[in-house]
């Protein structure tokens, strides 16, 4: 299943403003982040055949580590909301960027959620508290029902957060139609985001879309070419920043010149570094073992 939760009046002001206003830029400023302490069974996470299983894990690092990601947003002013631990049943639940995605409409500004209630089935229980934080900090889903989509076996819509991936200046959404989201459920999405262009592309090298590109703040997509289906999807080479390591793939926008990077990816941090953004590094490396990026440690709103 899959929720909508629009703030009150959101549905409304859609569909009077959509024809006439202009589009707006992807804002790159983070109003506040949601964040979940991981779990001490975190090595017990899922990771795809191809990855394998972690080795050497190590729960107090993961616990330092993730405090330090933390730390980066509300050392910027960024107001983190932590969601409550999921200690027993959900070893994943520190990856809270698969539970939802939070958009601002490009025509009337307003916040829109998408719950994606049909994940993988072992991370299904993690999605329940996300909805419940969503509610608590001003999201609201008294003017519509909840959509659903998708079913419980699998079939219909399937979407994970960890697939959409949002790109300023240029205000497209990719979607990663991946082994955890398909055509369905990128076609309930569009439908959610009648402002968005939403485009759906391959992804059969790595778990996510967002495992392989993320974009940089000048509208730009950053890239680990091996890892990438196809990188013509992403506008040709003017707007494609091809990248030396698969950590250095994922980054997060912190602002329009600073950007959130693996300390895994050294040598991307360099490129970058030349290209004028100031960088906030991070060890994440226990979240690596478990398929895990920069990205998917928080679900970010902007
Ligand atoms: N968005 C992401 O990159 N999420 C990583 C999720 C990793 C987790 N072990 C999973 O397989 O669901």
């Amino acid at each position: 299943m899959l929720y909508t939760v629009l703030k009150k009046g959101a549905a409304q002001r859609v569909a009077s403003t959509a024809s006439k206003a202009a589009s707006k830029k992807l804002s790159t400023t983070i109003e506040q982040v949601f964040v979940r302490r991981p779990p001490p069974n975190f090595a017990l996470g899922l990771t795809t055949p191809a990855f394998g299983k972690p080795s050497n894990t190590d729960y107090g690092q993961a616990l330092r580590q993730w405090l330090r990601y933390v730390e980066v947003f509300e050392r910027r002013g960024i107001p983190a909301v932590s969601l409550p631990p999921l200690d027993q049943d959900c070893p994943d639940a520190v990856f809270v960027e698969d539970t939802c995605v939070l958009f601002k409409d490009n025509i009337t500004g307003e916040d829109v959620a998408v719950v994606c209630e049909n994940m993988a089935r072992e991370r299904r229980p993690e999605v329940e508290t996300m909805k419940e934080a969503l509610l608590k900090q001003g999201f609201d889903n008294d003017h519509r029902p909840f959509d659903r989509i998708g079913v419980v076996d699998g079939e219909g819509e399937m979407l994970d957060g960890g697939d959409v991936l949002k790109c300023p200046v240029s205000n497209k959404v990719y979607v990663g139609l991946s082994s955890r989201s398909n055509r369905s459920g990128v076609d309930k999405l569009a439908s959610l985001l009648p402002n968005h262009e939403v485009i759906g592309v391959p992804v059969t090298k790595v778990l996510h879309l967002k495992s392989c590109i993320t974009a940089l703040p000048d509208g730009r997509i950053i890239g680990y070419d091996p890892l990438v289906d196809d990188v013509d999807f992403f506008g040709g080479a003017n707007n494609y920043l091809s990248v030396p390591e698969e950590g250095g793939a994922h980054v997060v926008i912190l602002d329009d010149k600073t950007l959130l990077v693996a300390a895994s990816a050294p040598r991307t941090a360099d490129i970058l570094d030349k290209e004028g953004y100031d960088l906030e590094i991070v060890d994440i490396e226990q979240f690596e073992k478990l398929e895990g990026c920069v990205t998917c440690l928080s679900v970010r709103r902007r």
